[in-house]
């Protein structure tokens, strides 16, 4: 039978949205740090599986819609799970749970007695991440995090650093795998957020994230000082069974001393409602943030026999709550000015409890967001929580009319800090103040991005230090932080600070004094310059004064140096525009000279005695991930010498698409030859 065709759009449609989903999976399982909200990712992935359906052709083997999680962090040691660990199906209404029980009867071909004699163990769905723990001779050898369900990362000794895992377990198989979920409780996800901010670390976005980026670490030290709890809950590989039921080995996890949601009940198919009713009810009053319920057909005789379909098992079903909602009275909006100058409009909020936390402030997203809802001050606003810290305001709550309505929210066209003017240029939709190097609002936030993780990441300075340094004159430009030694006793006399505290302060910023180039790009906030672009630009040109002196050079349009800038592989026309932007501002030349003068910048290690030292290498037909000019010049950085003809000489022929002549010449005179991955992986860039 020939399988029905796709249209080509459909099919193109497809494949962007699996690019999409596979990017954001990684961003939230593999870095911990989420690109999109849930909702937002959530809706996608419906999209994609709403196209499979009407187009099962489009469904392949590994594709995105079956696959869970996303690959093992190669930081970590691998490991092969015995029994893959699988997702959920969701389900958010009655009826379909009822559809979830109908489907596991008919497979398993029970009558209606049978399928009404069913238990189920109810368990709230906890919003963390799952790990496996394996135990030999009822001793814990092994833990591993999901992964991508069929391989995880081996993070043993972090695992080792919570105390709610027991060590040994009596009376056990020789091998058992334990499955269980890892979370931090809401207070000490708060707590831990207002530490990463005190020092000027990212926080994270919600406690799951905090949950697995705190395991996810490679120095279980660090784990080790981070609040972790675990619950077991499921069974994964075991080389004798220990229990008839999965209530029972609930019990048997109990009394070998590990903790299991006391929520966990055993109950028939009429009693389901009313438990997601009574979960529902005490959610917000629970110390950590549950989605839903998770229902398990209880007979673990049925569980075996009705296996897995796609990414979830068949006797198991999550049913998800809806986001929490609350409605309040906005009180205020304040427009805040970020580092770039961009004037981002935030709720204040008559302070309400919305599932356990309390919200006064939420995101208005932009101007256009405001005008299109009609959101105005003293309104009654209906604002969600969903999993993330910031709850997004949803729309206004209709009144009865008695009321009057204040007037409709003019957005500022002036800079709320400098009294700039404030443009919008056409097709975007953030409007920025135009004051930048005057703009009191951008010099700080520049200051507070230069000191923050990933840029220049000193130690004890954070965002509350820099406001009150900058406050009070002792630091104005980005130099100034490597001067503050001249404050010393001025610090020092600072309330709450002490010699020891400020000596610690100072030695920490002296340790930065030396620095990467990409950090010290990074660091400098230019609008986007995230931590990408800046290795990019840093790996291309190699050492600050090259890279300074081909930046002064392409702030004239048509100069070489700006078409090589552009040219540069995930670089663009549109960076380069915004990088001679920059250095076309005198006073930002000077600040960088300025800062560049109190540091020790680090040339990008050249790959001396690297793999093409001295090697002369030919590129022929088309290359898909850089242009030619940026293969020549990375070529010509590690140490090659690039020609355009193929000759005894020739070291290497890297062969793009349609490579020609120049390919069989290679292979006549017996050249190695490299194809385009081959060639990424020789220059180290993958
Ligand atoms: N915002 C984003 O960019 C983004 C990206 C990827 C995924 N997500 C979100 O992640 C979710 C999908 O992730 P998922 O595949 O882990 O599925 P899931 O979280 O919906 O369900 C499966 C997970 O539930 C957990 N769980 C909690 N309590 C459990 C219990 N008692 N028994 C069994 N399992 C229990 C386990 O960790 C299991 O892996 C969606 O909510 C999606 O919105 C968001
Ligand atoms: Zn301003």
């Amino acid at each position: 039978m020939s399988r029905p065709s796709v249209p080509d759009d459909i099919r193109t449609c497809h494949a962007a949205l699996e690019k999409q989903i596979a990017a954001w999976d990684e961003a939230y399982h593999g870095r911990d740090a989420p690109e999109v909200s849930d909702a937002e990712y959530d809706e996608k992935r419906r999209e994609l599986v709403a196209l499979e359906d009407r187009h099962p052709a489009l469904k392949h083997e590994g594709g995105v819609s079956d696959r869970v999680g996303s690959a093992p962090d190669s930081a970590f040691r691998k490991h092969r799970h015995r029994v893959p660990m699988l997702s959920l199906d969701n389900v958010f209404a009655p009826e379909q749970f009822e559809g979830f029980v109908a489907r596991a009867a008919r497979f398993l071909g029970l009558d209606a007695d049978a399928t009404a004699a069913l238990r189920f163990v109810a368990e709230p769905k906890i919003d963390g991440l799952s790990i496996s723990l394996t135990y030999e001779h009822g001793r814990f050898v092994r833990g591993t995090t999901r992964g991508d369900g069929i391989e995880g990362e081996d993070v043993t000794a972090n695992l080792r650093t919570l105390h709610d895992l027991p060590e040994t377990i009596d009376d056990a198989p020789d091998v058992i795998e334990i499955r269980g979920e890892v979370f931090m409780a809401r207070d000490d996800f708060f707590a831990l957020n207002a530490q990463q901010e005190a020092r000027a670390l990212r926080p994270f976005a919600n406690p799951r994230n905090a949950a697995a980026g705190s395991l996810r670490q490679l120095d279980p030290e660090i784990t080790r000082q981070r609040p972790l709890s675990l619950f077991a809950y499921a069974q994964g590989y075991s080389d004798r069974r220990v229990a008839a039921t999965h209530f029972e080995y609930l019990a048997r996890l109990r009394a070998w001393g590990f903790d299991v949601n006391p929520r966990s009940e055993l109950i028939a198919e009429h009693d389901i409602a009313d438990y997601v009713t009574r979960l529902a009810r005490e959610r917000a009053d629970l110390p950590y943030d549950i989605d839903g319920v998770v229902f398990k057909i209880d007979d673990i005789a049925l569980q075996t026999r009705l296996g897995f379909v796609g990414r979830a098992p068949r006797w198991a079903v999550a049913w998800k709550f809806p986001a929490e909602q609350a409605v309040t009275r906005l009180e205020d909006i304040e427009i805040q000015v970020g580092r770039t100058g961009a004037l981002t409009p935030v709720a204040h909020l008559e302070p309400i409890n919305v599932g356990g936390v309390i919200v006064t402030r939420a995101t208005l997203h932009n101007e256009d967001e405001i005008a299109r809802r009609d959101v105005r001050i003293g309104d009654r606003v209906r604002l969600q929580r969903a999993g993330d810290v910031i709850p997004q305001i949803l729309g206004v709550e209709p009144g009865d009319g008695s009321a009057e309505r204040g007037p409709p929210y003019v957005f500022p066209d002036h800079c709320p800090v400098c009294g700039s003017l404030a443009e919008r240029p056409s097709g975007e939709v953030v409007r920025r103040c135009t004051g930048g190097l005057i703009c009191r609002a951008q010099i700080v936030e520049r200051l507070i991005h230069m000191v923050s993780r990933n840029a220049f990441d000193i130690d004890g300075l954070g965002e509350r230090s820099i406001r009150a340094f900058f406050e009070d004159g002792l630091i104005a430009r980005p130099g100034d932080i490597f001067r503050l030694a001249r404050h010393r006793d001025t610090l020092i006399d600072r309330e709450g600070w002490g010699a020891q505290s400020v000596d610690n302060l100072l030695r920490a910023i002296d340790e930065r004094k030396t620095i990467s180039l990409e950090r010290f790009i990074f660091g400098l906030g230019i609008r986007r310059i995230g931590e990408n672009n800046a290795k990019l630009l840093a790996r291309h040109y190699g050492s600050f004064d090259a890279w300074r002196t081909q930046m002064l050079a392409a702030v004239e349009p048509d100069s070489d140096a700006r078409a090589s800038l552009g040219a540069i592989m995930g670089v663009g026309a549109a960076i380069a525009d915004e990088l001679a932007a920059f250095f076309a501002e005198p006073h930002n030349v000077e600040t960088v000279n300025d800062l560049a003068g109190e540091l020790v910048i680090q040339d990008v290690e050249r790959a001396e005695g690297g793999p093409l030292v001295g090697k002369t290498i030919v590129f022929t037909g088309g290359l898909e991930r850089m242009s030619r000019p940026e293969a020549k010049a990375i070529a010509e950085r590690l140490g090659a010498r690039v020609t355009d003809s193929v000759s005894k000489k020739t070291d290497i022929v890297v062969l793009g698409t349609d490579a020609g002549s120049k390919a069989t010449k290679a292979k006549t005179l017996g050249i190695e030859t490299l194809d385009e991955d081959g060639w990424r992986a020789l220059a180290g860039l993958d």
